[in-house]
């Protein structure tokens, strides 16, 4: 098909002003977790399907290289390739390692809230710890990065991704239900099924959902084991210390969180069904068999642009024909973009200009 101007679908084109808008987010986004410390990494849009492959079952567009004759896939998330530069390359470094990462990702499908397969990704990840103190530090940093680049109405929803399978293994009775099994039905909300299943013990925790300090206290009162009650301690605590920020835990919510472990949270604004971004903690497989503990965040810019967010609102002026170049530097200077005419007749209007500049001043077009 041959059709100018089509794109495949889910592919777009962004145009002035949102190119510019997604440009100038990714340099605020990573300027907040820059200056906490966070150094930038830039791993390659294509990779070995294979290392691309570890700890994600997300699907990938794949092809074989000509080249090497080798499978190669691109990025569908810039997590995992983080992970392998933190455990490969920068195995020797110190502990805590805090890396950011800022670039285009690409998915075979979107999804129903975001049909887009192409999506920017910005976001930090600490490699070495994913400890209370740790989650505290990465989701403050995710919530001041969508802040700084003017979010409003910021709320988290906190999940514990691998909460049913860690109760199962702890002895929790799944009945004639498989765990897979057990975890879609509490997907599904099907009190029901687990009952008949024989799975009841699982069905307080559907009910056990919503702002955080009640959740926890519904979560309490069942018979937990120690270590899971330590997390649930350590995201009571997580937030507690989230000041103005509306929380919710949905403890058995796994949607999305593929690789996270004890902790996961995906982070809403006012004015987007779909969330801003998403992260948690997990583990990233060493060289030697051996696993990492990390935690993470990514924040998906295209949905700040589609908040209409980014977009600098920069004077323009129109040169004459003529115009000294000192003249426009200094107008450039003073923080105004010029654009040059390139003939007398060209009108400020047709060159988005709001000013002219006329014997030596900026004159409203
Ligand atoms: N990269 C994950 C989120 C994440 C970052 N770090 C840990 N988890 C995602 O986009 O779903």
């Amino acid at each position: 098909m041959n059709i100018p101007g089509l794109l495949p679908e889910g592919l777009r084109d962004s145009l002035p002003p949102q190119a510019q808008a997604l440009a100038s987010l990714v340099r605020t986004l990573t300027d907040v977790c820059g200056a906490h410390g966070y150094e930038r990494v830039a791993p390659p849009l294509i990779e070995y399907e294979s290392s691309l492959a570890s700890g994600s079952s997300r699907e990938r567009l794949r092809f074989t290289d000509p080249v090497s004759q080798q499978t190669l896939a691109l990025r569908s998330d810039i997590t995992g390739q983080v992970g392998r530069i933190a455990v490969t390359r920068l195995a020797q470094q110190a502990r805590p390692l805090r890396l950011m990462y800022a670039g285009q990702v690409l998915r075979v499908r979107g999804d129903q809230l975001s049909p887009e397969r192409e999506r920017t990704q910005a976001g930090a990840e600490l490699i070495g710890s994913d400890g209370p103190a740790a989650a505290a530090e990465l989701l403050q940093l995710a919530i001041a990065a969508l802040a700084t680049a003017g979010v409003t109405g910021l709320s988290v929803d906190l999940t514990m991704p691998t909460l049913v399978a860690d109760l199962a293994a702890a002895g929790w009775p799944l009945g004639r239900a498989s765990l897979a099994q057990v975890q879609a039905l509490l997907d599904g909300k099907d009190v029901g099924a687990l009952k008949s299943l024989g799975a009841d013990a699982f069905v307080p925790l559907i009910a056990a959902a919503g702002p955080a300090p009640a959740a926890i206290i519904a979560l309490r009162q069942l018979d937990l084991p120690d270590a899971i009650l330590a997390r649930l301690d350590a995201i009571a605590a997580l937030a507690a210390g989230l000041d103005g920020v509306a929380v919710t835990l949905d403890p058995t919510e796994r949607h999305g969180f593929e690789y996270q472990t004890w902790l996961g949270f995906s982070l809403f604004g006012a004015g987007l069904a779909a969330e801003l971004g998403r992260g948690g903690a997990y583990l990233v497989p060493r060289p030697d068999g051996t696993q990492e503990p990390a935690i993470g965040f990514s924040l998906y810019v295209d949905g700040l642009v589609d908040l209409g967010l980014g977009v600098e609102l920069q004077r323009r002026i129109l040169l004459p024909l003529g115009t000294p170049a000192a003249e426009a530097a200094a107008l450039r200077g003073e923080g105004w973009i010029t654009v040059a005419a390139l003939d007398a007749e060209t009108g400020a209007a047709a060159l988005h200009c709001s000013h002219i500049w006329q014997s030596g001043q900026a004159v409203p077009a």
